[in-house]
């Protein structure tokens, strides 16, 4: 059982921070990493996985330094997110190739169970060169895997993969931390990340913006704030009856898109009320549309929080 430890950790380059001052554990069982693009997912990780020095505070694997510590090196499985394989080699070879480099007693007997757990060894002897995508990635996860590590550290694992691929990774994820191994893959897609970690940590623009279970990252995300832009029969007479119900906190008319621009309380209490109050006040909705639904701003509201 194995923890990883990020103490006040920052990373920067030149003048761009691209960590700022993150703390937290990742524990055993699978947990997801969220942020979108930019977010610094790819820094923590690499700083995680020993192959960058912090710039400031500490990343830890049970109390020991991961940064030049070869012996943890050999407890950490990594599966970047850029592929630096050598497409001539065979899957079989490529894989065989790590778990010499890891000086294993026994390289071919830990390549050929490392190829087994990712279904690949039917395919183990084509190259490289005639996989798809999510042959790739089930490679690099078998050359990540194949030195046994208790700590597997995957970088948007899920990006390009079909959704049977995509099921077939998840349940193998699921497996290992079940089996007790530390499991964090990064993520920016929150249903992904909901369906299989069983804990989330949320990183933007570097920084830590939460974290919990699905449920509490969820409830972060749809409890806050949100705006909608209104069309009806009765502009007018709608903002008179919204501005008076404590579903909404505010109102303006927007001229160009001649519809009302609506700051709501929170989602669910909002979307109850909107059609109710029309309907008592005899007015037709043509049109209720949120209008700051992209993940930035879900995340940017969760840092402001
Ligand atoms: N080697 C580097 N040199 C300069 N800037 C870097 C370097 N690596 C990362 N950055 C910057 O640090 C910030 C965080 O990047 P990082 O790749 O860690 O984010 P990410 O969340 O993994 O995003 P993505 O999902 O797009 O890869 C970005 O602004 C990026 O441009």
């Amino acid at each position: 059982m194995t923890t990883i430890h990020i103490a006040k950790t920052s990373r920067w380059f030149g003048n761009v921070v691209a960590v700022n001052d993150v703390t937290m554990d990742i524990r055993p069982g699978v947990t997801g990493l969220l942020g979108p693009n930019g977010a610094g997912k790819s820094t923590l990780i690499h700083m995680m996985s020993g192959f960058l020095a912090p710039s400031s505070g500490a990343v830890t694997l049970d109390e020991r330094p991961i940064w030049r510590n070869a012996a943890a090196y050999r407890e950490i499985g990594l599966v970047p997110e850029r592929e630096g394989m050598y497409d001539y080699l065979t899957g079989g070879e490529f894989v065989l190739a790590n778990a010499e480099l890891h000086g294993l007693p026994d390289p071919g007997a830990a390549a050929r169970r490392a190829l087994d757990t990712v279904d690949m060894t039917g395919a183990a002897d084509r190259r490289i060169s005639t996989y798809s995508k999510g042959m790739r990635q089930r490679v690099k996860m078998a050359s990540a895997l194949v030195h046994d590590p208790s700590v597997l550290l995957l970088d948007e694992p899920f990006n390009g993969m079909d959704p049977r691929q995509r099921m077939h990774l998840m349940d193998l994820l699921r497996t290992m931390g079940d089996e007790g191994r530390t499991v964090l893959f990064s993520s920016h897609i929150l249903e992904e990340v909901e369906q299989l970690a069983t804990h989330i940590e949320v990183i933007v623009a570097g920084r830590h913006a939460a974290s919990g279970d699905y449920r509490r990252i969820r409830r972060l995300m749809t409890d806050r704030p949100h705006r909608y832009l209104v069309r009806s029969s009765d502009d007018r007479a709608l903002a008179a009856a919204l501005i008076a119900d404590p579903s909404t906190s505010g109102i303006e008319f927007d001229a160009a898109e001649r519809a009302l621009r609506v700051q709501a309380v929170d989602f669910g209490r909002f979307t109850t009320r909107l059609p109710l109050l029309a309907r008592d006040n005899g007015i037709r909705l043509l049109t209720v549309s949120p209008s700051d639904e992209s993940l930035e701003s879900v995340f940017s509201y969760l840092v402001s929080a």
